[in-house]
């Protein structure tokens, strides 16, 4: 069977500083894989290459096909940043509604009935008709979970995920990724947090320095 996603020789740099030389990496629908590595490393540069965000797409594959429609690919794909992506003078229900059109969403209606099960369950569905400015960051962190896991993509990408989230909303969290890629999907994250290490991940990868590869 074709990889999910599959990285073939990639080279990448920030100007003159090299990230990746010639980087390999396959991703199998089921993993669920922690990005390890170093400060500087280059985890979030991956990352947010997988995500589109660095558009590598020589080198970016999707289930064996190369990623040609950058658009229809990032559809595919939720990405989960360490910051949470949210207007902070819009109400929880107007940010979760912002991302359900600018992502396009097909089905409104099972978004917004995932949403529902998700905020009840991480305890938010409270708290929709506040700002955004008044929340906490680990309220901030979870409404942002909850948007990209209800968009029910088929890659999940996420970076040091779950820093202020409390010890049962971790559990959840964990509980649902282990859920999503016990389907055809596949979950990608960095984190230096073992006990987030050891609870997600299926399969682990030590990320070298572009000075610890030469
Ligand atoms: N926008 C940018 N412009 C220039 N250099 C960058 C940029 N973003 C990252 N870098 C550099 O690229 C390298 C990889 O950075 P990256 O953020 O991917 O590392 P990381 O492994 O995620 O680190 P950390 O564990 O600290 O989050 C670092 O040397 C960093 O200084």
């Amino acid at each position: 069977m074709q990889p999910k996603l599959h990285i073939q020789d990639l080279k990448f740099s920030y100007e003159e500083h090299v990230v990746f030389k010639q980087f390999n990496l396959e991703v199998q629908a089921g993993e669920r894989l922690c990005i390890m590595g170093r400060n500087g490393a280059g985890k979030s540069t991956l990352l947010k290459i997988m995500a589109g965000l660095i558009d590598a797409r020589n080198f970016l594959f999707y289930e064996g096909r190369p990623v040609v429609d950058m658009s229809a690919y990032k559809r595919k794909i939720a990405y989960i940043p360490d910051a949470p992506l949210l207007y902070e003078l819009l109400t929880g229900t107007d940010n979760l509604l912002f991302i359900m059109n600018l992502f396009q969403v097909d089905n409104h209606q099972n978004y917004r009935n995932k949403v529902a099960e998700l905020c009840h369950q991480f305890g938010l569905a409270d708290f929709l008709n506040k700002r955004v400015l008044d929340y906490s960051l680990g309220m901030k962190q979870k409404l942002f979970f909850i948007a990209m896991m209800a968009r029910e993509t088929e890659v999940c990408l996420l970076d040091e995920p779950f820093t202020s989230f409390d010890p049962d909303s971790q559990k959840l969290a964990t509980n649902l990724l282990s859920e999503y890629t016990s389907g055809n999907k596949a979950v990608i994250f960095t984190s230096h947090v073992d006990q987030i290490i050891n609870s997600l991940a299926n399969r682990t990868l030590a990320l070298k320095t572009s000075s610890e590869r030469s």
